[in-house]
Formats: structure tokens, sequence, C-alpha cells
């Protein structure tokens, strides 16, 4: 045994060793083990295996594996190279009959507690390896070396990476060259975060914590979106103003027949597969000639595939770029509006709700707790609520319920693959429509 708790007590994190066998997964994707009646937590880890940990005991107990012993258990072959060190795939080892249980089961516990009574069934799109379209990377200089990666679990060190298996190849071709970019900037370069976004008419790339200050360093720039053959290439001092410095093509996401360019900062589905199985879900529950209100709409990308068929189409947002650029994509359609609204801080009251005849709703991870009350009031009898936060999905989930909805249809969806995390789209009918469903 090394180490002991330090005087501070609880505060000061002591180590030492310890031989524990994982009994289960926890939600983020930790095994548990138990250790004198408290969890401890170990990453990569799975149930039935015994490992001899570091154990760091703060607040909650963790484990850093070091030796498996005992008999083995299958696990599936990690394909990233940097699996372990890395703080998002946390779940490569998992075999297929685990993992897709794990992720059900992140959406079958909250619903459990929330007392809502509906089966979840197996999982929807397992997205494909090298099928992400945006990755988001943090670079920093450490010792005169500039690394772009990751950042590591639970730390803010970052995980220098050459390859990415689970992004797009022309995303993965890009990161070696993005490094030797950021290197040829210069000193004072010297952190910052990286996005890579996919869209139909080439890469949009943003460069976080540079400001592009010289002639020379344009050229830089320049000269590598030529080269990578990039849609759009921008930057984004520290104190966040961003600056186009190539356009090339307008970076353009294309939804059904409508074609939206992407604003320099906004939301964007994970990968195409899962938004494919999102906006089937919304446009499988819609019926013809409906009149929507897309709520948190961002760019449009769940409705605008079925406004054709809609007998009218409200999107409304909170980021004005996002709104704006819905707008404009959909200016020649008198059918079709797109507005910007704070819907936390001022959500559609139910005379607002009045005119439509379903809600579709996709809510960052916090969920939509004071639109929900607003909708659980208003006349309309449809709701497609699409989360990527099962807890605060099966919250509001029970809120719709004790104001008569009822939970009729439920797809998880892995947009994410390897992480703990999971997507789904849900529909709740009351009323009228309800009642033509038993009929
Ligand atoms: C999960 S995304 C969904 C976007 C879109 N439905 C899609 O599939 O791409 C959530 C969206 O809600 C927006 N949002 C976040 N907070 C908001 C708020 N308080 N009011 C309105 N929109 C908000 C974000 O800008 C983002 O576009």
């Amino acid at each position: 045994m090394k180490g002991g708790r330090g005087k501070r007590g609880r505060a000061a994190a002591a180590t030492r060793e310890a031989t524990l066998t994982i009994e289960r997964l926890g939600t983020g994707g930790d095994g548990i083990a138990h250790l004198e009646g408290r969890p401890v937590f170990v990453p990569f880890t799975l149930p039935g295996e015994t490992w001899r940990v570091v154990l760091q005991e703060g607040g909650a107990w963790r484990g850093r594996p070091l030796e498996r012993l005992g008999e083995p258990v299958a696990r599936a072959e990690p394909s990233c190279p940097h699996f372990t060190r890395c703080g998002g795939c946390l779940l490569q080892h998992l075999p297929d009959p685990l993992y897709d249980e794990f992720k059900r089961q992140r959406v079958i516990e909250p619903l459990r507690q929330a007392r809502i009574d509906h089966s979840v069934p197996a999982l929807l799109a397992r997205s494909p390896q090298a099928s992400r379209r945006r990755v988001r990377l943090a670079y920093a200089r450490r010792g005169g070396r500039l690394l772009l990666g990751y950042r590591a679990l639970r730390s803010h060190d970052i995980v220098p990476i050459a390859t990415c298996p689970i992004s797009l190849p022309v995303i993965q071709d890009l990161l070696p060259p993005l490094t030797g970019l950021l290197t040829s900037l210069g000193g004072e370069i010297r952190e910052g975060e990286v996005v890579v976004t996919a869209t139909h008419t080439g890469l949009d790339v943003r460069l976080g914590g540079v400001e592009a200050r010289s002639l020379e360093q344009r050229e830089r720039l320049a000269a590598f979106a030529d080269t990578w053959d990039l849609a759009r290439l921008t930057v984004a001092s520290e104190r966040g103003a961003a600056e186009a410095i190539v356009t090339r093509r307008p970076p353009v996401l294309r939804f059904g027949t409508t074609l939206v360019t992407l604003p320099l900062a906004s939301f964007l589905q994970a990968t195409e597969a899962g938004e494919a199985a999102l906006q089937a879900a919304v446009a499988d529950w819609l019926p013809d000639r409906t009149r929507v209100v897309d709520l948190y709409a961002g760019l449009g990308t769940l409705t605008l595939p079925i406004a054709t068929r809609c007998e009218r189409l409200d999107l409304v947002e909170g980021d004005a770029d996002a709104s704006a650029a819905c707008a404009r994509a959909i200016a020649a359609y008198p059918r079709l509006q797109a507005r910007c609204r704070d819907l936390e801080a001022d959500p559609l009251e139910a005379a607002e709700l009045a005119p439509f005849d379903a809600a579709v709703l996709d809510p960052p991870r916090s969920g939509a707790a004071r639109q929900v009350e607003r909708l659980a009031k208003a006349s309309l009898d449809r709701i497609v609520y699409v989360s990527c936060h099962p807890g605060s999905f099966a919250r509001d989930a029970q809120h719709l319920q004790a104001a008569g909805f009822e939970l009729v249809a439920l797809r998880p969806v892995d947009q994410f693959l390897f992480a703990p995390e999971v997507e789904l789209a849900a529909l709740f009918l009351r009323g009228q429509a309800k009642a033509k469903l038993n009929a």
C-alpha cells in the first residue's frame, strides 16, 4: 500500500494500490467496484474483470487501471491508438451486446425513475467508424512543441493525435497538416480550440486563439486553405471575435432540398447517419399538412426535409447566426418562417402555440423545462421530442405525461460512437391525435 489520507482529510487526494473486481458499468462508462463499502470508478474495464489499480481517494474514489488479473472477459479490440488516453471514446472495449445494452440502459433508467412506462427498443443508426463530421480539438504549446489533440480523460492535458478513426477520412487527413500550420504561425499562437466540420461543399476550419495580425500569417493561412481545398478558413481571437480569412466556397449543408450556409459557429448533428435517423423519426411522426413549430431549430436540420408537406413551418432558435442562416435559406417560401428567440428566458406561450398542430423540440442537454411547461398548457396534441440527454428528457416527459400526453414511440439513436452519450427521438400524443392512433 502506498500513501495514506492526507492531513487535510478528503480534500487532499491520496493514492494507494488495490485489487478490485468490476461489478457493473456506471452511467459514464466507468467500471464500478466496491472497496470498504464505497464505490470505486475504474475506466476502461468490464464487469467480471479483476484489476490491480492505483486508487485515487478524492470526493469520488477512482481507480487507474494498472494490470488485469484472473480470467479474461471477452473484449472488443479498440481501433484507436489513443484509447485509454483520450477522454472521448471510452467504450471501445465493450463487445457489441454489452455496448448496445449500456446505451439502452442510459435511457431505461431515467425513464424508470420518472415512472414513465415505455419499452426502449434496440439502438438505431450505430455510427459507423470514420463518420464523425465535426471534430473539436485543443492545441497548446508545451516545452516549445505545439500539441494538437483531444483533452485527456478528466484532465486539461492534451493527448496529441495524428489520427482520429471515428472521424471522416477527409478530416483525419487534415490533422497532421493542421499541427504544422499552427506551428508555422509563430510563438505567439499559444493555445486554443480547433473545429473542423465537413460540409457538402468542403471542409470548414475554425482556428481559435489565432488573430492573424501579420501579412505573413494571413498568407500562410490562405495558402493552407488553397492546398487543402478548404471551403472556408476562419480565425477567432481569445476574446471570441471571428474572422473568415478565406472563403473559397460557402460551406453549405443540405437538409432535404434546402441549402443552408453554415454560420461561423453553430450546432450541427455529429454524423449524417445519426442525423438521418432523427430526421426519419420526425418525418414518420408528423402527418402531411400539419402546422409545425420547430423549437430549438438550429439550422432547420430536423424539419426542413419535410417542409414541402407541412401546412406551415415556423423555426424558432436562440442563436442569432443560426436563425439568420436558416431565414436566408427559406426566404423564398412564404409558408416557412425562421425567428430568433431565447426559449429559456422567453418561452413561446400557449397563445403563441395556438396556430400549430404539432411541436418539434430538440433542446440542449439541460432540456426545456420552461418551454415544456407552456407546451403542456397549449392546445396542440402532438410533440416530437429529440434529446441528447435522457435525464433531462425524462424530467420533461414526466411533465408532459402529467398534462395528458402519452409517450407512444421512442427510438434511441447512437449518434456518438464509443462515447457514453445517447440521443433519442420520442413521440408524445394526447387528445385527438392519440384517439386517431388508437382508432
Ligand atoms: C441540440 S441543438 C438542435 C439543433 C437542431 N434541431 C439540429 O438538429 O441541428 C439545440 C439548439 O438549441 C439552441 N438553443 C440553446 N439554448 C437555447 C435557448 N435558450 N433558446 C433557444 N434556442 C436555444 C442551440 O443554439 C441549438 O441550435
